[in-house]
């Protein structure tokens, strides 16, 4: 089932929140949205679950408008956090679970092995105002998946999240990929949507700015970032042509070149100086782009 966005728009008022965005989005990956505050990612999955009206454009999954018959299907876990803080959270999934259609003993069995996932089982009875912020966190998370959706939302699933938990739900959303889920996700986070998505997109004031497989899009990139090891000066490269961006750091530098050839031409250029520890061309990062394509740091 493929999403699809076509010239899509959202206008409040005057405002342009989302300009002619066009995605498509494939089946049993994970696609991700990267974009700064107010860069149009929640108005774009809020559009995409028809919780926002479109202005102008269509949005289709599987050929047809997303709404709320198909709410078993989809999954969702929205930026602004809410589950009711009085209820336990056993009481909490069994309404929600219910509401898409799953028995009372198939959510009890399946909350409970989320729970055993994420290492909380005595949770099972506690109510929601009794848990900290990050581990209210995780069961909306599991009231997001407890129906097993076929299409995933996840508005900065990690924002709040502590190291260990950003891995433990990493792990769990890439499980549901491989299962066969659908799963698009928003972060500020470049790293994230880099170590987890095969598709992205970046927004930038509602403008898809970069958009593609993130293979192909480091590769049409061009520039590559070289990595240095040595024991004697490497300052004289920053003004070596090719070498578009120099950093000096503690055992070396690090280069950004225009493109791969540079990088054999330095190689020579070093021979006969000293001690080389290291010499590694790597990919651009997704900050590398960012920079290029919007023309300022993200974070
Ligand atoms: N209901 C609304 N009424 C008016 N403007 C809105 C509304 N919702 C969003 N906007 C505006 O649309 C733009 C995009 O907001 P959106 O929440 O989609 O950004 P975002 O990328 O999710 O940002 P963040 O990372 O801060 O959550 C912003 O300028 C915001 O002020």
């Amino acid at each position: 089932m493929t999403l699809v966005l076509n010239q899509v728009t959202k206008r409040f008022g005057k405002e342009t929140a989302v300009n002619h965005l066009s995605l498509k989005i494939p089946e049993k990956e994970m696609f991700g949205f990267l974009g700064g505050n107010g860069a149009g990612k929640t108005t774009t999955f809020r559009m995409i679950l028809g919780l926002l009206d479109i202005t102008e454009g269509e949005i289709t999954w599987n050929g047809e408008r997303i709404n709320y018959s198909k709410s078993h299907l989809i999954g969702y876990l929205p930026e602004e956090r809410g589950l009711y803080p009085k209820l336990t959270v056993k009481d909490q999934i069994i309404y929600l679970g219910k509401l898409r259609g799953m028995r009372k003993k198939e959510i009890v069995s399946e909350l409970e092995s989320w729970l055993e996932r994420f290492k909380v089982p005595e949770y099972m009875n506690k109510r929601v105002e009794e848990l900290s912020k990050g581990n209210q966190q995780k069961i909306q998370f599991i009231s997001a998946v407890i129906h097993k959706p076929k299409l995933l939302i996840l508005d900065e699933p990690f924002s709040g999240l502590d190291p260990v938990n950003v891995e433990l739900l990493k792990r769990a959303v890439i499980d549901l990929k491989e299962q066969g889920t659908s799963i698009v996700f928003s972060s500020h986070r470049m790293e994230h949507v880099e170590e987890l998505c095969e598709h992205l997109c970046i927004l930038h004031k509602g403008n898809p700015v970069v958009e593609g497989s993130l293979r192909e899009i480091k590769r049409s990139f061009g520039k590559k970032n070289l990595i240095i090891h040595a024991d004697f000066e490497l300052d004289f490269l920053g003004n070596e042509s090719g070498v578009v961006r120099y950093k000096k750091v503690a055992e070396g530098c690090e280069l950004q070149i225009e493109n791969e050839d540079v990088s054999q031409r330095i190689f020579s250029l070093l021979q006969g100086k000293g001690f080389i520890r290291k010499f590694e061309l790597e990919e651009p990062s997704l900050n590398d782009i960012f920079i290029e394509k919007v023309g300022a740091s993200y974070e």
